[in-house]
């Protein structure tokens, strides 16, 4: 489980992230969305301890991710642009994440981590550099796969993904989900936030202003939401 408590953050004296609090349980995806510089990475970056709060608390299975590592080896982050190995394949790429980590596994079980993303077997021996977007995507899913990740953190995941690789990433993720994984992902994608989502914060100058529970929210209102608290104004009122 990942709990954001009462999170404080400022840089050089601008506060950019206030008194933001949230939960994900185990098993639930939740995303936030908002302008750019709302404070979406900064909160990424204070779970992953690339960052210090000012105050608060970002908590992994109650564990304060600042003042205790063993948190680290629960948790897979996806950046924007997974930086993998370009000359190694993803069979090298994965066995040598995975000895990194401190983990043994068999070629079995990173070709059964794939198959769960459904990476092609062709591309398998393939160099990432001549790797899409997508097909990155997938060998960072399944290092999360071969980690048994309890926390996934995905910094705009879908940005750069063709429609087909959206829903495909969305029923990888779902997948994970499925199996107990908290789910925090950073997103401008609202079809992927709503389609994806359990739940939705949505994001300005540090704050969270809402938090929408998506059991059969319909996508437009979601929009309308979010234009309404981001910009002040009505997209309806806005067209007609
Ligand atoms: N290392 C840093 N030093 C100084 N300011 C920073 C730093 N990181 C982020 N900021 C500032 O904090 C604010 C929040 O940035 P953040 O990257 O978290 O926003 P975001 O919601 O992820 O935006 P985007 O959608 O553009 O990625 C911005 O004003 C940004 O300029």
């Amino acid at each position: 489980m990942l709990e954001a408590k009462n999170l404080n953050k400022s840089f050089a004296g601008k506060q950019v992230l206030s008194s933001l609090s949230f939960t994900v349980a185990a098993g639930e995806i939740m995303c936030l969305l908002g302008a750019n510089g709302a404070g979406k990475s900064t909160t990424l970056n204070l779970f992953l301890n690339f960052l210090q709060p000012d105050s608060g608390q970002a908590l992994i299975d109650g564990v304060d991710v600042h003042l205790e590592d063993s948190s680290k080896h629960k948790l897979v982050y996806l950046p924007e642009q997974v930086n993998l190995y370009q000359e190694f394949n993803a069979i090298e790429n994965l066995k040598y994440l995975a000895c990194l980590s401190g983990l043994r596994v068999t070629e079995a079980q990173i070709h059964a981590a794939l198959d769960e993303t459904g990476l092609d077997n062709s591309a398998r021996q393939q160099n990432l550099k001549s790797y899409s977007k997508g097909m990155r995507q997938k060998v960072g899913i399944a290092f999360a796969v071969i980690r048994q990740a309890k926390v996934l953190l995905l910094d705009e995941p879908t940005s750069g993904l063709d429609p087909s690789a959206t829903l495909e990433f969305i029923r990888i993720i779902e997948q994970l989900a499925q199996k107990g994984a908290a789910i925090l992902m950073v997103t401008h994608d609202f079809y992927c936030a709503h389609t994806l989502s359990d739940k939705i914060g949505i994001m300005d100058q540090g704050r969270l202003l809402t938090l929408l529970e998506n059991k059969q929210l319909p996508i437009s209102t979601l929009e309308e939401t979010y234009h309404e608290l981001i910009s002040g104004k009505s997209l309806l009122r806005k067209v007609s």
